[in-house]
């Protein structure tokens, strides 16, 4: 039996459901968006996204990944609209990646890997009075989901990684502040649409997920960096315990459909 889940053999996705059940719901996610699948929605309201630099506070490495975590104290930073009814409070963003270039995000679009992929995390402050309580209702969270492919450095995530020095090993943390996140998202704010669950234990099915089309761009050497953070506390054994990919397999799409919001 595991005792703290990760990425390993020992303690990874493939036994998740020892410890969490959920792991083998009826709407978990990462999922294989299918495109010709989807189904074009024209309800779908476009993406409303209005963050302030302000609310970011603080980057903690968790030991899974990096988090960049927001003051969700009031509505300053909200997403609204696409499927979206009411707004939902940023609460923090993070990232997965792989052991190289080749593969890392959660999503695949037609069975494609990312290099990578950032979640920006909501929840919906107009039903609920905290994080903790929306993450536990089906319609309580809201993931942005934007694919990362190699190419030209990021000069917005050069931010992110000039912090990592401070949060080398588990548990510790650095101020960041003045950081508006929405300079992470791409040109185009088309998106597909399902009802999914974290991606990470305990994996609750309170996720509507937001997968927008159009990546944005990292450079192989920024994404090594990531792989340069440590899982662990200490800096023993440093192979060991690099982070050297924290994505989950795609999971079965059941009885869910997936929406696009184009054409
Ligand atoms: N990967 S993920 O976005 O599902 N993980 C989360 N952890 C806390 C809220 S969302
Ligand atoms: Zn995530």
């Amino acid at each position: 039996m595991m005792h703290q889940w990760g990425y390993e053999d020992h303690n990874g996705p493939e036994v998740w459901h020892d410890l969490f059940p959920l792991a083998n719901g009826d709407r978990q996610s990462p999922i294989n968006i299918i495109t010709r699948d989807a189904i074009y929605d024209p309800s779908l309201q476009p993406l409303q996204v209005n963050y302030d630099h302000d609310s970011a506070k603080v980057v903690i490495n968790t030991g899974h990944t990096f988090t960049m975590e927001f003051d969700d104290g009031d509505d300053t930073s909200v997403l609204r609209g696409g499927p979206f009814i009411g707004s939902y409070r940023l609460r923090q963003f993070h990232f997965h990646w792989g052991s190289s270039d080749g593969h890392g995000s959660e999503h695949k679009v037609d069975g494609m890997d990312y290099a990578a992929e950032l979640h920006i995390v909501h929840w919906n402050s107009e039903k609920f009075s905290s994080f903790v309580e929306a993450a536990c209702a089906p319609d309580g969270l809201a993931v942005l989901g934007v694919f990362l492919k190699i190419g030209e450095p990021n000069r917005y995530i050069e931010r992110i990684t000039d912090t990592f020095g401070a949060i080398r090993s588990k548990g510790k943390q650095s101020p960041f502040t003045n950081f508006d996140p929405s300079c992470l998202l791409p040109a185009s704010m088309d998106f597909w649409t399902y009802p999914g669950s974290l991606t990470v234990p305990p994996l609750l099915e309170s996720v509507t997920w937001v997968v927008l089309k159009e990546p944005i761009s990292i450079s192989h050497e920024q994404l090594a960096r990531f792989r340069s953070l440590l899982f662990t506390k200490d800096t023993a054994e440093i192979e060991a315990c690099c982070m050297k990919s924290n994505h989950r397999p795609v999971q079965p799409l059941k009885n869910r459909k997936v929406r696009a919001s184009f054409l």
